[in-house]
């Protein structure tokens, strides 16, 4: 049974008085309600509330000075924040002056009851400590209202253990937002383990995750602890989910259900105590549909999902993210850059294929080799492989497009990227434009041609055979 209290609740939108107000006396608790910061300490002179429920922005003040305030005079009294500015900054700010919860509006009142509840709870217990308000690096750079929606969701997350399901395309930062979820959230000073499905090899990831004993299988030497429980007490990121085998699926979806794991090979059971959250840049619902993900599992895992913006979705954060990235670059030591208008202008125009990870190459790379403290828009031009403003999808620096085409066979070549023939088939797919290029340049000559490259005639003549590059009519 959850206890009742007097909650004392400040908001200058009417409509959310009482609503709140209703939801909370049907909760049975006693409630009173204020539109002003002037009307809310008026009422906090007369009666000390069990919990107070605010607004951030108000006619005559910030809810959030007012929070800090009330931290300092009543270290006991839980405050939630309400706010509707819902930036990661709002949200980590107020946990920041010492607020119990965050919620974000528009919320859910039965989200809204269940931190009442639990604020009750904690005043019960005799906790005092607000959450502990370390200074810590913001890391997510955005203001547009994409990614808004991304930190409404993380405010929302971090105080509980919910599953996490991050998905966005190769780059757009879903490691860096399972990372703000842990470094924001109760569990922050235990591990955050990241393991990444496509890069370990498939018969190894369930003694990967578990752990195993000592002779589980060849060369198993010792017994070695999986990251399940490296990673107790903490938050276990799952990367690219949708590459894992389906018999580590099974394994992983009897441990949500069970709270418990087996190591492999061996008898002893755990107690899992890991967050989860997992992140995908293919698309899970045509897995599932194509039987190579669990259904079930699949809603285990997504109960949160976050889908993240790519940055062609986002282009009024570009700039934001540009000069963060020239700043980061400069504290780092390497020289300090600016970006002139038409640069910046150049940027928001070009598609990024690549994301933000190919924004940040780009700007790190420019911080090293631009000659000039202020960058132009032609030195871009040379970087982003297109003339500047103009972007089509073959325009794209070389690493963004191997990059975007991995994702792409991954997602839609039967063949998928693990059967071994990876290498070859993208060598190639750079090898032959490469060729064609420089042959076409040497009018067809096939020894200039491979000088002008830095390889042997012979070379370019077994490779012409196999990738089956014509070269009728070619002078030799
Ligand atoms: N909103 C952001 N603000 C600042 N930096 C960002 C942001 N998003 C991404 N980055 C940076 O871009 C790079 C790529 O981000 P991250 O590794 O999180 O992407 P990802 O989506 O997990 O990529 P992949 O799917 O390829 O693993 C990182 O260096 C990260 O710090």
């Amino acid at each position: 049974m959850s206890r009742t209290g007097n909650i004392l609740v400040l908001d200058d939108d009417a409509a959310i008085r009482t609503v709140v107000s209703h939801a909370l006396r049907r909760a049975g608790h006693s409630v009173t309600v204020t539109a002003s910061l002037a009307e809310f300490n008026r009422e906090l002179r007369i009666n000390i509330p069990d919990v107070v429920i605010s607004d951030v922005v108000l006619p005559d003040g910030n809810g959030l000075d007012m929070v800090a305030g009330l931290a300092e005079a009543y270290p006991q009294l839980p405050v939630i924040v309400l706010s509707a500015q819902n930036t990661l900054t709002t949200a980590v700010r107020a946990t920041e002056v010492g607020a119990y919860d965050y919620l974000p509006k528009p919320f859910d009142l039965d989200d809204l009851t269940r931190a009442v509840d639990g604020a009750l709870a904690r005043r019960g217990a005799g906790e005092s400590d607000p959450v502990d308000a370390e200074d810590r690096a913001l890391p997510l750079i955005g203001r547009s209202p994409a990614m808004q929606d991304v930190y409404r969701v993380i405010a929302r997350v971090i105080s509980n253990d919910l599953t996490v399901m991050i998905s966005g395309e190769s780059g757009t930062g879903k490691e860096l937002v399972a990372r703000a979820i842990h470094d924001l959230g109760p569990r922050r000073n235990a591990p955050f383990l990241a393991i990444n499905m496509a890069a370990i090899p498939r018969e190894l990831i369930e003694a990967e995750l578990f752990g195993h004993e000592r002779g589980a299988f060849t060369g198993a030497q010792a017994r070695t602890a999986g990251r399940f429980e490296q990673a107790a007490g903490g938050t276990l990121f799952l990367d690219e989910i949708g590459d894992m085998p389906v018999e580590a699926q099974t394994r992983l979806l009897r441990v949500l259900q069970s709270g418990e794991f087996t190591t492999v090979g061996g008898a002893r059971t755990i107690k899992a105590d890991v967050r989860i959250v997992a992140a995908t840049n293919r698309d899970l619902d045509s897995l599932v549909q194509s039987g190579h993900f669990r259904e079930d599992l699949f809603y285990r895992l997504n109960v949160v999902p976050v889908a993240l913006p790519s940055l062609r979705e986002r282009r009024q954060d570009i700039a934001l993210l540009a000069r963060h990235f020239l700043d980061r670059a400069a504290e780092q030591g390497l020289p300090r850059k600016r970006l002139d208008e038409a640069a910046v202008r150049a940027l928001e125009t070009y598609d990024w294929p690549g994301n933000v990870r190919e924004l940040e190459n780009i700007m790190r790379r420019l911080a090293v080799l631009s000659r000039d403290e202020v960058i132009g828009a032609s030195e871009l031009s040379v970087m982003l492989g297109t003339p500047t403003g103009v972007s089509t999808p073959s325009d794209v620096s070389l690493d963004a497009a191997v990059r975007a085409r991995i994702d792409r066979l991954a997602r839609e070549d039967p063949r998928g990227i693990d059967d071994g023939t990876l290498y070859e088939r993208i060598i190639s797919e750079v090898e032959r434009p490469l060729i064609e290029a420089m042959l076409a340049r040497h009018g067809g000559n096939q020894l200039r041609a491979a000088r002008a490259m830095g390889i042997n005639r012979n070379t370019l003549r077994k490779r012409l055979d196999t990738l089956e590059i014509d070269v009728d009519g070619a002078a030799e």
